[in-house]
């Protein structure tokens, strides 16, 4: 029964997903079938899947390596868009098998606490409502601090969605030391014996020393009472911003020491091929991805199901 209700779930998600990644996908389905449609794999057509691959936003590194690939297997024979598609499918899902590592708390850590980061409205708020959401669901008890004191929308934002995930939300009035709401937010979800806390964060990259000094407070105060946290601290990208992603993540890298990657709004734009080029680049995991912005929207990412649904549809 267990297994059934699993499998029906990840069906939806399934469809979810290639539904979310369809734009990215249309985009490079029609572009393989332009080129390949009664022509040979040579040099001036494994030239055109390259370019084609560098404008789907999976960087000229992926896309010559993707190319080096088709041409080892196939060079100089008659090939249908469709074997270009599934030898894509299966390259991709190489490249971002080894960052595919889901999204699985420390059950040794109580609380496991993961802080959010992340530039303004690259979906943060969001993401920790969607994650609530999910381990609530997986039988988690989740606590959530709305950190981003910056910005009073953010705070209520938050606390909305910790009502509907039915969820605690630890909160102050806007402009209140988001590090102390940390702290307070950490000893009440260790009192309470919570799995998880997520903590949402401000920010303002426009002040990449004020960022530095507020993300690199709330850690030295977490450990004060948990050295080993933060357990996780996630970096959310917004897909829509294509290779700009890329430079967020060398920012934050340096301010804070990330252990893994959202990639949110794959839904709203074709440029989902700079998953791969962030897995490549980077090497971080991929927690999950999102292609929405309700509640279901959010899932652990899967090289297999995204890498087809972004090359097959
Ligand atoms: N279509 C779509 N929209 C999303 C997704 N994730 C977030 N959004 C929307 O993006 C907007 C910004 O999201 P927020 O969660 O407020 O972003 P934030 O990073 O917390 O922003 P600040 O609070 O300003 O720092 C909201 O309107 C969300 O509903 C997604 O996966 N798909």
């Amino acid at each position: 029964m267990a297994d059934e209700t699993n499998e029906k779930a990840s069906g939806g998600w399934l469809a979810k997903l290639k539904r979310g990644l369809a734009k990215s996908s249309a985009k490079l389905s029609d572009g393989i079938t332009g080129i390949f449609t009664k022509r040979r794999l040579d040099t001036a057509s494994l030239e055109e899947l390259e370019e084609l691959l560098i404008a789907a936003d999976l960087g000229p590194s992926v896309a010559a390596k993707l190319a080096e690939a088709l041409r080892r297997r196939r060079f100089e024979k008659d090939i249908a868009p469709e074997a270009v598609r599934a030898a894509l499918a299966e390259d991709i899902a190489q490249i971002l098998a080894p960052v595919a590592r889901g999204l699985a708390p420390d059950p040794a850590a109580r609380p496991h606490v993961v802080l959010v980061v992340g530039v303004n409205g690259s979906g943060k708020t969001t993401t920790i409502g969607k994650l609530a959401q999910y381990w609530k669901t997986q039988g988690k008890t989740v606590w959530l601090a709305a950190g981003d004191t910056f910005r009073a929308a953010a705070i209520e934002q938050l606390q909305i969605w910790g009502q509907r995930a039915g969820v605690p939300v630890v909160a102050r009035e806007s402009g209140s030391d988001s590090a102390s709401l940390a702290f307070e937010a950490l000893e009440a979800a260790k009192a309470a014996g919570a799995d998880l806390l997520l903590i949402d964060t401000a920010g303002r990259l426009h002040n990449k020393a004020n960022l530095m000094a507020e993300l690199a407070k709330i850690a030295r105060v977490l450990k004060k009472l948990d050295p080993a946290a933060p357990q996780d601290c996630l970096l959310v990208l917004d897909a829509t911003t294509g290779q700009n992603a890329l430079a967020q993540v060398e920012t934050f890298r340096q301010i804070v020491p990330l252990t893994g990657l959202v990639v949110t709004k794959l839904d709203g734009t074709a440029r989902g091929g700079v998953v791969v080029a962030l897995a490549e680049k980077f090497g971080l995991p991929v927690v999950a991805v999102g292609v929405g912005e309700g509640a279901e929207d959010l899932r652990p990412f899967e090289a297999a199901a995204f890498a087809q649904s972004l090359v097959e549809g």
